[in-house]
């Protein structure tokens, strides 16, 4: 167990920097979940703190120790990739114990950890088996124990889950979930799955073009994101973005004209603001509602393209006159909406987030920002 901690890490191939400048401090026990857009560096960073890659600046500990020079099998990490990387011709528990008989330990040593290993994951049974006479599952679980037996302080999962079928990736997620609980190690996890981030992670860190654009619990970052990329990025469906411009500023509170929307008042930071200045207001799908503001809300015309339910809840897509993107509202149940109406959406006050139109930084305040 230990604490891992990035300062001002950078990595280029060539000329092309893909890391630039990341400092992150992981504590000791802790499950943290790297999101980002393809390409925006989340492997590569994995791979620089497994020590497959060396960086090109910056400084990498695990506990007290800089690593940054220390080949992988000394750092102490485990890391479980996509593809499982398990031998074809070795059985599960040669899979299993092949690491450790390098590592010349002693055989009881090994033949412990092994059967902890598979009582723990349930593959007991499979112990004597192929990896091709196992189910994709069954590799993953596999491939999960190789990392276990290493007992490392930290745990490195590179998207484990993306082969594995819709049921079972729930499955494997809540399994992964209760490992953590009981072993307690620091775990850093690569996804492109937002319920995965959510759900498992004690802090997110949302990557954009090498950079960590914020890192936070999932609910502050789903309920203060810093800026429109994460606000952009995190929550499904995706937040709904209207432009407008900064038409008064008074003390901390700032009127704003956005197209269809009325008179629409919000408290901001006002620091660095002004008046012209373009914003964009963020309403996430289900926090409009449709009907008729009441006390306190704003309403914008809202005109429905067309529905879909998936039973539990419904999706209405259309649009608001002046803005050029689609709208998305979503309901809960199954709500039969007339497609072609034009109807009436709320939103209160205090679910409108207010960003800066050049560069995105958020600019409203809510009461949680003091
Ligand atoms: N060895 C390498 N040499 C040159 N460029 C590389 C190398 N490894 C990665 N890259 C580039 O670095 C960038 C980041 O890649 P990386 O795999 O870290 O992204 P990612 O966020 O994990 O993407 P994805 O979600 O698609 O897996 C990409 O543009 C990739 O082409």
């Amino acid at each position: 167990m230990a604490s891992l901690s990035l300062e001002g890490v950078v990595k280029a191939f060539g000329e092309h920097p893909i890391i630039r400048g990341v400092d992150l401090s992981i504590a000791d026990g802790e499950f943290v979940v790297l999101v980002g857009p393809s390409g925006c560096g989340k492997s590569t960073l994995l791979r620089l703190i497994a020590g497959l890659e060396g960086v090109t600046a910056g400084r990498i500990r695990i506990g007290e120790h800089d690593v940054s020079a220390v080949g992988p099998a000394k750092r102490g990490v485990a890391m479980v990739f996509q593809s499982y990387a398990l031998y074809p011709h070795m059985s599960v528990a040669k899979n299993l114990s092949f690491g450790l008989e390098n590592l010349r330990m002693d055989r009881a040593e090994i033949d412990r950890r092994v059967g902890e290993a598979a009582r723990m994951l349930e593959i007991e049974p499979l112990l004597q088996r192929r990896p091709r006479e196992l189910s994709g599952g069954q590799r993953q679980r596999v491939a999960i124990g190789r990392a276990i037996v290493r007992d490392p302080s930290v745990f490195l999962f590179d998207e484990p889950l993306s082969n594995l079928d819709a049921a079972l990736r729930v499955q494997t997620r809540g399994e992964i979930t209760r490992l953590h609980r009981r072993l307690r190690t620091t775990m850093v996890y690569v996804t492109h799955d937002q319920i995965e981030a959510m759900t498992m992670a004690d802090r997110i860190a949302v990557m954009n073009r090498g950079e960590v654009e914020q890192y936070g619990p999932p609910l502050e970052l789903f309920d203060r994101p810093a800026n429109l990329f994460v606000a952009g990025f995190i929550g499904s469906p995706k937040m709904n973005f209207f432009s407008g411009r900064l038409a008064s500023l008074t003390g901390r509170d700032a009127e704003v004209h956005l197209p269809g929307f009325g008179r629409m008042v919000l408290p901001v930071d006002p620091s660095g603001l002004a008046l012209g200045d373009p914003v964009t207001l963020g309403v996430r799908p289900s926090h409009f509602e449709i009907r008729a503001a009441a006390a306190g809300e704003f309403a914008v015309p809202f005109a429905v393209d067309y529905a879909e339910s998936v039973g539990t809840e419904t999706y209405v897509y259309g649009r608001v006159a002046g803005h050029a993107a689609d709208v998305v509202v979503l309901v809960p149940g199954h709500r039969p909406v007339d497609e072609g109406a034009t109807l009436s959406l709320a939103v209160p006050a205090e679910r409108c987030h207010l960003f800066h139109g050049a560069g995105g930084r958020r600019i409203s305040r809510t009461p949680a920002d003091g």
